[in-house]
């Protein structure tokens, strides 16, 4: 999917919503756990009710890599059925990877080929030659960790090296790279005051940002600091919306508090 049809999605639905589907067997209902695909039942009922309320769903593969083949079967199972049901949903692959070029190289390929997601999520710590391969595929995108949500954002990502904060010399030199164009990326909604600084350097750029919901980030802060003419932004929440209910209306209580969302974001964009 190109940047210009996601931008033409966040208008007609006026929502920029990612829903995270993070899938815990612990947590989802009881009763899905009969049935022989739990996560992907769990997500097929989750998406079916919330699709026309977002415009991205962002499975973590490490909910699914935890549950070994069939896991990953079920999170093979969940791509392909927004391919073929919802093909102008933005499918986001949050598997944090990187490593030397040509294993970036087939990470790139499990991603973007083989489950044909639109974009995947990369840690920069390995620098260019970890990035560029995935930067490679037209059309599709590369998230890269910028400023995340957690705590120990403040271990790194915050220190000066040469006068300068880490995550803003990402930024800076990751503009550099070939295929620049294909780059987003992750910035916490915990961190939301960093974004005037941050939009200093990548102004247009899109933004993932998790951390609405579960974690305290505020959806009208990261729109005051980080929103662009054409948006610019995705924000994410997982457990927020997909862990409403464990009954068997849970399908329908994450798509109440997904549409809290979509109006909240419909007032801000209408305000615009
Ligand atoms: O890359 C991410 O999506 C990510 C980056 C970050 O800085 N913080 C962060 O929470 N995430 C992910 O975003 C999701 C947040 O989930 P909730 O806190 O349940 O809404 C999880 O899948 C996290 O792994």
């Amino acid at each position: 999917m190109t940047t210009e049809q996601l931008i033409e999605q966040i208008k007609i639905k006026k929502s920029f919503l990612a829903i995270g589907l993070d899938v815990d067997l612990s947590k989802i209902p009881p009763h899905l756990l009969d049935t022989e695909d739990p996560i992907f039942e769990f997500n097929k009922a989750i998406i079916d009710a919330t699709h026309h309320l977002c415009v991205a769903y962002k499975p973590n593969t490490a909910f699914y890599e935890a549950y070994g083949l069939k896991g990953w079967k079920a999170l093979e199972k969940t791509i392909n059925y927004l391919n073929e049901n919802y093909p102008e949903i933005f499918t986001i692959a949050d598997a944090k990877r990187g490593d030397i070029g040509n294993t970036s190289t087939m990470y790139a390929k499990a991603f973007f080929e083989d489950l044909a997601f639109d974009s995947v999520t990369v840690a920069p710590y390995m620098g260019k030659d970890s990035v560029e391969p995935f930067l490679a595929f037209k059309d599709k995108h590369t998230i890269v960790l910028a400023l995340t949500s957690n705590q120990g954002a403040f271990d790194f990502q915050t220190k000066l090296v040469d006068g300068k904060e880490v995550y803003k010399q990402v930024l800076e030199t990751s503009k550099t790279w070939e295929n620049s164009e294909n780059l987003m990326y992750v910035v916490g909604a915990t961190k939301a005051e960093y974004l005037t600084d941050i939009r200093k350097i990548i102004p247009e750029s899109f933004l993932l940002v998790p951390g609405v919901g579960a974690q305290g980030g505020s959806l009208q802060e990261v729109c005051k600091y980080g929103m662009t003419q054409n948006v610019g932004l995705l924000i994410n929440s997982s457990r927020g919306i997909i862990y409403a209910s464990q009954g068997k209306d849970f399908a329908e209580a994450a798509a109440v508090k997904a549409k809290t969302l979509q109006q909240d974001m419909a007032s801000i964009l209408n305000a615009q």
